[in-house]
């Protein structure tokens, strides 16, 4: 059943065009320029759906093999960035330090023409990791991190910097997935952001820049660190039962649960879900991901409430020895490109987004003397 979608929020309300991604639509879940995530997830590694999204065709393997050299090869962060990087605390949340680099990007490597959107976003998708590990390889263990590393993949070379070692094979596959799951989605609250920039003509960077702001709060891409956080207080499938039905009782917000758009399940959801149980039987965990099995259950139980894309990436992360407060900032390595091929397609067909609003304060009124005024 479709979801009835008005009300508050813009919801409902078509606000441009897209020829990028379908979400919700009867017959098929979500699709990228026509292809079901699923047979992307199946089939593809990142960079191929990043070459997909961003320049609109699949690679052949010649494209895709210059497409990953090119990225490859554009790892590297100036002396400038690292300097801003190592004066950021260790207690920064990794969204704000990410959200810093890219602007500092932007200040070192300004995009001064339209014609250089299609490089500037290849670097940004080549240095964003490099951004994360670099801070918080600093920031925590004082090692200043090589982020020039040789990985065929951008998943691979995050988890290369982050754990010091070239990462397993299973690892690098999971990266893919998670990386093509959360790509694009259409007019979701962070891509709305970059294109509402974008409307006005800015630059690349400071589009990017909004959006990260925007996919940090927990209502969005957030909502994978606050599921990690919850799920870790359970001790059991049974002690997460409990404690789920008194948050309920509580009319409090469970994250991971529940979309503005999907109304019975997220297409995301069963694909990074099979991950987790793969990942749960490597590690031998049977704590974690029984424990967030319950709590689908039970929220589908009482609310008929569904895991969106980020709930079982938590476990799935965290089963990959990710820390908590990097999973936002994978989101973002990822929905970069989502956002920049959005951008792309608002400046090609710009006007500039300037909705209305219904006013609900005073009546016109003369402005009284200051010694008339309580
Ligand atoms: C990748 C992503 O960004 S996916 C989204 C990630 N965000 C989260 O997981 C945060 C938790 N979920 C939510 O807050 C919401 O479901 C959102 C923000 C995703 C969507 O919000 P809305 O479109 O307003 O939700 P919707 O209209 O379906 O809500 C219907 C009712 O269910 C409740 N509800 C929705 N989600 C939840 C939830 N996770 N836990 C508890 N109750 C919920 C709402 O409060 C609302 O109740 P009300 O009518 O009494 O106010
Ligand atoms: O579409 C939305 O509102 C949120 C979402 O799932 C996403 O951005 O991936």
């Amino acid at each position: 059943m479709a979801k009835q979608l008005s009300g508050a929020g813009l919801r409902g309300q078509v606000a441009g065009k897209t020829a990028l991604s379908t979400v919700g639509k009867s017959g098929s879940g979500l699709t990228y320029r026509g292809y079901d995530v699923k047979d992307l997830a199946q089939n593809c590694q990142f960079e191929e759906v990043a070459y997909l999204i961003l320049k609109g065709k699949l690679p052949n393997q010649s494209e895709l093999d210059a497409y990953k050299a090119k990225l490859r090869g554009m790892r590297g962060l100036p002396s400038a960035l690292k300097e801003v990087l190592e004066r950021i605390p260790k207690n920064a949340h990794p969204m704000d330090v990410l959200r810093t680099g890219c602007s500092m990007l932007g200040n070192l490597e300004m995009e001064t023409s339209f014609d250089q959107q299609q490089d500037v976003t290849d670097r940004m998708l080549a240095c964003f990791p490099s951004i994360i590990c670099y801070w918080y390889r600093f920031s925590h263990d004082g090692v200043r991190v090589d982020v020039e590393t040789d990985d065929d993949s951008i998943g691979g070379h995050f988890l290369h910097m982050l754990h010091g070692e070239k990462p397993r094979e299973l690892h690098e596959q999971v990266m893919h997935v998670s990386l093509i799951l959360y790509a694009e989605h259409e007019f979701n609250a962070s891509t709305f952001t970059a294109r509402v920039c974008a409307s006005t003509l800015s630059d690349m960077h400071s589009c990017v820049t909004g959006a990260i702001g925007s996919l940090r709060g927990p209502l969005h891409g957030g909502a994978n660190e606050a599921a990690m956080e919850m799920i870790e207080g359970f001790t059991s499938p049974d002690d997460a039962e409990e404690k789920m039905m008194g948050m309920l009782e509580r009319k409090e917000k469970i994250m991971g649960f529940g979309h503005a758009i999907y109304s019975d399940s997220d297409p995301r959801n069963e694909i990074i879900k099979q991950w987790s149980e793969k990942l749960a039987a490597d590690v031998g965990d049977d704590v974690l991901y029984p424990v967030s099995v319950r709590c689908e259950e039970v929220m589908w139980r009482e609310k008929k409430l569904f895991c969106n894309a980020d709930f079982f990436h938590a476990s799935a992360y965290n089963f990959m020895g990710i820390p908590t407060p990097l999973f936002t900032p994978i989101f973002v390595m990822s929905r970069l490109t989502g956002w920049a091929a959005h951008v792309m397609e608002q400046r090609a067909d710009n006007r500039i987004i300037r909705p209305s609003a219904e006013y609900t304060g005073e009546e016109l009124r003369p402005v009284p003397a200051i010694s008339e005024r309580a």
